[in-house]
């Protein structure tokens, strides 16, 4: 029989990276609490009859959200042969809490005090052997960081659920309510089992409506209990609920105050930096200066200099390690007797064989050819056909290509995130934004699923389960995948080229900006779908304790980042490479002459029959106003459903197949000329793409914590109207402000303006009879 031992504790204590440890496995670790929101199971490496279960992390038993549910349900139905309850041990008094709920559970516990490296440090002495007596269980010290004690911890446990002896804690409440459970314990009988007699003594005498349902207790002794809570709530003059929870304090504060001594050094590093982090001033500030440069870092610098190179060699070309200047010298030489030729009228036999002096990098020095030119070599000896040599080329290579190329910016940006995640940075993030929520009635708590967007849409929709109150979690559903995952890094990564071309230093700010367009556009939602019907109210309150600011563990970084760049290469080589070749093939084929079929490529715009072009018309005009009304912007928006990483692989598909990339060979340059060489245009289709409704599997995901079609579908058309509000938007000023003349569509991007400062600014509307002064009122009040 094997032996299932579960790790429970509060949220960010260390229970991912110590399951991690144990099972090889490379759950998403974060420095914020509530990162895991599912159990994970996995197999201890050291001893394959060990199953391992990784909990999300709980504050108490009495569950409100979901997750918590999830951990409740495990320890309590799934009856795990011993609980691993993971403390942090540089904060023993909020950690015992669940603790002292773990131990009435009548399972076997083993308390890992975590976090030991932390404690050491601050000069802190904890008497673990003390804690164990006290809590009647064993106690090891652990560091799930370093690895250390890890073995201990697990022989411990698995020894603890052989024996199989529950948890014998030597901590009493106060002798009235030790009374008030023996006599409901008395009532419960042999209803349940003596292990477990405590744990449901103290609910019903709580009056937990969850436990008085599963236990389906008669009348009469229903009313006995009742009768014991109020006898009890007259004697101390409090609810039964305060009562309990106050007795825990007390007797948590008599173990600790033995057991743990706090050294007595001054403010800690942390208090000192998050003096200057977190500045009610400072704070925003800081933040960001610091996301501004990472994207900057990873979109235009770094970022660039690796996908040049990879661009050039991999799709491109090839590379040409030497000789670069004489070679550059020659094809401008030859690129000008060209353009002489041809305005000089040559005849197209001269112009070939022009064509044919173009200069062979191979001659200059040190050549790698790309694979493009490779590959098309290799099928076109052996005589493969030319359809099928296009599909390979320009449909694959190309569209895949087109993606992997950015595979470089896409690890500076998520090795960036995953330092400032694990240092302990962007929790504080989630802390100044949540002054900024509040101010406006939004949650807090909505900004973690917003961290996590900025890899991917789909863990972050999955976090807004930790957000109890259903207005406040929709409206977080709604609007979270707007800020730029790491798919939509190339789209931005594109943009930036396109409209920095030759000159990256003027337009550094484009990356960054798109990130806080994202941030922007979350917070302006927020407050509009707050003034709704649909979602007015409170925001729920957030609290959410700062973890210490720690050295990122090289391993946990790398291994963050590698997982991510891992799930965009296997997206390329499946879903990208599928989409590729589908759009090759509506692109390739069409009606011409009345007969469909194969387009025939050496005719001239051929393209232009093809059926993408047909359904990119059919629906252009929907752009037009955003500037980008032409089939080829269109279509490329709207294969970015799939997937959004094919908004650049169909721009890679057109540059090789299209008229677009004859102009200059390089993707950004056919993109720009795409957009007809407007800069307006261009950041109105970037914003359009990255606001507008996410790729299918962020849409499914949205579709099951939604768990309606409805709300799905409203989702979809919120995100998407918005989107193109905004497109609409910069389009139209933009051309504005660059001497454009005004037209109707100006017009109305004027009303879509004024619109939207009206529903920003305006006082909150009553939905509920009351005015919205009183609302104010009662809020100060509260507050
Ligand atoms: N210094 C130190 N840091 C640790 C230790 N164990 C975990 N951490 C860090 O604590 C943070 C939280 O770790 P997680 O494993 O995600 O915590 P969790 O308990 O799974 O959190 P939830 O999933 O939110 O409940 C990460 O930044 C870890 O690197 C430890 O022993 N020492
Ligand atoms: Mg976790």
């Amino acid at each position: 029989m094997g032996i299932r031992i579960a790790l429970a504790g509060n949220p960010n204590c260390g229970k991912t990276t110590m399951f991690n440890d144990l099972t090889g496995a490379s759950q998403y670790v974060g420095n914020w609490p509530g990162v895991t929101v599912e159990k994970k199971e996995g197999t201890y490496t050291r001893d394959k009859d060990v199953t391992i279960t990784d909990l999300p992390g709980v504050y108490s038993l009495s569950p409100y959200s979901p997750e918590e549910i999830v951990t409740r349900d495990y320890l309590l139905d799934g009856r795990p042969d011993a609980v691993i309850n993971l403390v942090d041990a540089t904060n023993m008094e909020r950690n015992l809490y669940l603790t002292t709920q773990i131990l009435d559970l009548g399972l076997p516990v083993v308390v890992a005090l975590n976090m030991m490296d932390l404690v050491e440090k601050n000069g802190d002495k904890i008497d673990a052997a003390l804690l164990s007596k006290k809590l009647g269980c064993p106690v090891v010290e652990t560091s799930a960081l370093k690895g250390r004690g890890m073995d201990d911890l697990l022989k411990t446990a698995i020894d603890a659920a052989r024996k199989g002896a529950p948890a014998a804690p030597d901590m009493r409440f106060a002798p009235e309510v030790e009374e008030a459970l023996a006599k409901i314990i008395d009532v419960l009988g042999a209803r349940v089992t003596p292990n477990v007699a405590r744990w449901f003594a103290i609910k019903l005498l709580e009056g937990e409506q969850k436990t008085i349902d599963q236990l389906d207790l008669p009348a009469g002794d229903l009313s006995v209990i009742s009768a014991v809570r109020e006898a009890l709530e007259d004697r101390m003059d409090d609810d039964a609920e305060s009562v309990v929870t106050g007795e825990r304090y007390d007797a948590i504060g008599d173990v600790v105050s033995a057991a743990v001594k706090k050294s007595l050094k001054g403010t800690t590093t942390t208090q000192k930096i998050d003096r200057v982090v977190t500045n009610r001033w400072l704070g925003i500030p800081i933040f960001v200066v610091i996301m501004f440069l990472v994207y900057y870092i990873s979109v235009s610098t770094v970022g660039t200099l690796f996908t040049d190179w990879a661009n050039d060699g991999v799709f491109g070309d090839g590379w040409l390690y030497t000789g670069t200047e004489q070679y550059d010298e020659a094809v401008g030489a030859w690129e000008e007797s060209v353009a002489a030729a041809e305005e000089g009228g040559a005849s197209e036999g001269e112009l070939a064989l022009l064509a044919e002096e173009e200069p062979d990098p191979a001659a200059f020095g040190w050549y790698v050819p790309g694979l493009t030119p490779v590959v098309t070599d290799a099928l076109e000896s052996n005589g493969v056909a030319p359809w099928l040599t296009s599909l390979i080329v320009s449909g694959i290579l190309a569209g895949v290509g087109a993606v992997l190329g950015f595979v470089p910016q896409m690890i500076v940006l998520f090795l960036l995130l995953s330092l400032l995640e694990a240092c302990g940075y962007m929790a504080r993030v989630a802390f100044i934004m949540d002054r900024i929520f509040r101010k406006f009635g939004l949650s807090g708590k909505s900004f973690i699923p917003m961290l996590i967007a900025s890899g991917c849409g789909v863990p972050a929709v999955m976090a807004t389960k930790t957000i109890e109150n259903e207005k406040d979690r929709r409206m977080t559903i709604m609007t979270t995948t707007m800020i730029p995952c790491g798919a939509k890094l190339p789209i931005i990564a594109l943009v930036f080229g396109a409209i920095a071309g030759a000159d990256a230093a003027s337009t550094w700010w484009i990356a960054p900006v798109f990130y806080f367009l994202g941030v922007i556009a979350i917070i302006v939602s927020g407050i509009m779908l707050r003034k709704t019907k649909m979602f007015a109210g409170e925001a729920t309150p957030f609290i959410m304790e700062l973890p210490q600011y720690h050295v990122p563990a090289a391993k946990n970084v790398l291994l963050a980042t590698w997982e991510r760049v891992k799930s965009f290469i296997v997206k390329a080589g499946t879903i990208i490479f599928l989409s590729s070749i589908v759009i090759w093939f509506l692109m390739n084929f069409g009606f011409y002459e009345g007969a469909f079929g194969l387009l025939d490529t050496e005719m001239d715009d051929y393209i232009q029959y093809s059926l993408m072009a047909g359904l990119g018309n059919a629906i252009a005009w929907i752009f037009a106003p955003l500037g980008f009304g032409n089939w080829e912007s269109t279509v490329t928006s709207i294969t970015g459903l799939v997937a959004k990483e094919n908004v650049v692989a169909t721009v890679g598909i057109l540059t090789s197949l299209g008229e677009a990339g004859e102009a200059d060979p390089s993707m950004w340059m056919a993109f720009g000329a795409l957009m007809g060489g407007s800069v307006p245009a261009i950041l109105a289709f970037c914003a359009f793409n990255l606001l507008c409704a996410p790729c299918f599997a962020a849409i499914g995901t949205i579709r099951r914590q939604m768990a309606s079609a409805k709300w799905t579908w409203f989702a979809i058309g919120y995100m998407t109207v918005f989107a193109w509000c905004v497109g609409l938007m910069i389009y139209q000023f933009g051309m504005l402000l660059g001497g454009g003349g005004f037209n109707g569509w100006t017009g109305v991007a004027l009303v879509v303006l004024a619109g939207m400062l009206f529903q920003l600014f305006r006082p909150m509307p009553r939905y509920d009879g009351k005015s919205s002064a009183g609302r104010l009122e009662a809020e100060k009040n509260a507050a």
